[in-house]
């Protein structure tokens, strides 16, 4: 989203607070990309009008009743968030925030309010804590330094490493879910080597992921950077971690469900990819996308394979049969063949069927298919 089309769709929505008689700021990550030059996907508004209030200045807009209700809505393509000062004044709003590049508000005239100081800390791109206890207070802001690392460029001050450092165990106390989005927004990040490499030496990446201790040495994490999908970024953290049981991670910090699983079989074929070369059972199961990204993500992560994504493409191309359409026959003809009505015995039989045939055991011809499933049907 185009920066002036944030910046003016968030003062018209301050203007029109204020001209109801609330006191309105645009606060959070608006600001500091605006003076980092980058656009913001949403804007974050606090202001002094109650949700009654907000509800009746904006008809339509959803109230989203978390720990703190947040009326939310869609402006020109623009995530809208309003909150509550509920009472505080916006100074004790922003001192309860987290890093000082994220506690400066503007109003409706456009004026800047930074008690501080983060627009000097935006300058020199330094992460530094609004209060010496804000980790202390919600430790996920551990996460979102590093994120905040990798996404901008941030050095951290040393007080956000000795804080994170000393804290760290209190990860284990906060939802699950935080830290498996907040770590899903860091590997979708423009740095994700750095932050995670920042994490690693602080301690925090073995709270995450117990495995992690018994590595011999700490984890090298440049190899985020040369893959590209999120799935290929997961495989990549967790094997540089050890963690085997990824399903059971993924489940745990309730990542989306379709990338999860994609990330969950991506491991396993790019596990198999580290121990041996494809077998064409194997390359047909996986089948062409999983494969080539399999292909990348193992030779991503050892020198000793080589990137074969021409070699996979032959490979799968000699296959005699690539997907389950292509058998020579139809699951109809096979029930009408053995006599019996269709029923979860096909779907057996046809996973065997194509096998077979990608192990060169039967051709993909109607009849030998046909012969070679009744022998099969019989022998069970
Ligand atoms: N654990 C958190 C989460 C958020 N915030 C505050 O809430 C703002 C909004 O948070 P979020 O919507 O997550 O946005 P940002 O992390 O700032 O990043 P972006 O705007 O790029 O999504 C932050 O800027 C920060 O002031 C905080 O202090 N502590």
């Amino acid at each position: 989203m185009n920066k002036n089309t944030v910046w003016q769709l968030g003062l018209l929505l301050l203007q029109t607070l204020t001209s109801n008689g609330h006191d309105a700021y645009i606060v959070g990550g608006a600001p500091r990309d605006w003076l980092l030059k980058e656009a913001s996907a949403d804007l974050d508004i606090v202001t002094s009008a109650t949700m009654g209030e907000l509800e009746g200045i904006f008809p339509g807009a959803a109230i989203i009743r978390t720990n703190i209700p947040l009326l939310s809505m869609m402006k020109a393509n623009v995530r809208v968030e309003i909150s509550e000062l509920h009472g505080r004044s916006l100074a004790e709003n922003l001192a309860a925030r987290d890093f000082t590049v994220n506690a400066i508000a503007i109003n409706a005239r456009g004026d800047w309010i930074d008690p501080f100081y983060g627009k000097i800390d935006i300058e020199h791109r330094v992460l530094r804590l609004v209060r010496e206890d804000s980790i202390q207070s919600d430790p996920l802001r551990m996460l979102r330094a590093a994120r905040l690392m990798a996404d901008c460029q941030f050095a951290v001050d040393p007080g956000v490493a000795k804080s994170s450092k000393a804290e760290r165990q209190r990860l284990n106390s906060i939802a699950a879910e935080r830290i498996g989005e907040e770590l899903n927004r860091l590997l979708r990040s423009r740095d994700a080597a750095l932050g995670m490499q920042w994490l690693g030496e602080q301690g925090i990446l073995s709270i995450l992921c117990p495995e992690a201790t018994r590595l011999h040495k700490r984890p090298v994490f440049s190899a985020l950077n040369n893959v590209d999908t999120l799935a290929e970024k997961w495989v990549v953290f967790f094997y540089l971690l050890g963690e085997k049981n990824v399903d059971h991670r993924l489940k745990k910090w309730r990542l989306p469900k379709t990338m999860a699983k994609k990330a969950e079989r991506l491991f396993f074929y790019t596990e198999k990819r580290m121990e041996a070369i494809w077998d064409r059972r194997r390359l047909y199961e996986a089948g062409e996308t999983v494969a080539l990204a399999a292909e990348k993500t193992a030779h991503v992560l050892s020198d000793s394979v080589p990137g074969g994504e021409i070699n996979v493409r032959s490979f799968l191309a000699e296959l005699p049969i690539q997907s389950r359409h292509d058998l020579a026959v139809s699951p109809l003809e096979i029930s009408a063949h053995m006599n019996c009505e269709p029923g979860p015995w096909l779907g057996d039989m046809l996973h065997a069927l194509e096998l077979a045939v990608v192990d060169r055991q039967v051709a993909n011809e109607r009849k030998a298919l046909l012969t070679w499933a009744k022998e099969c049907f019989c022998e069970t």
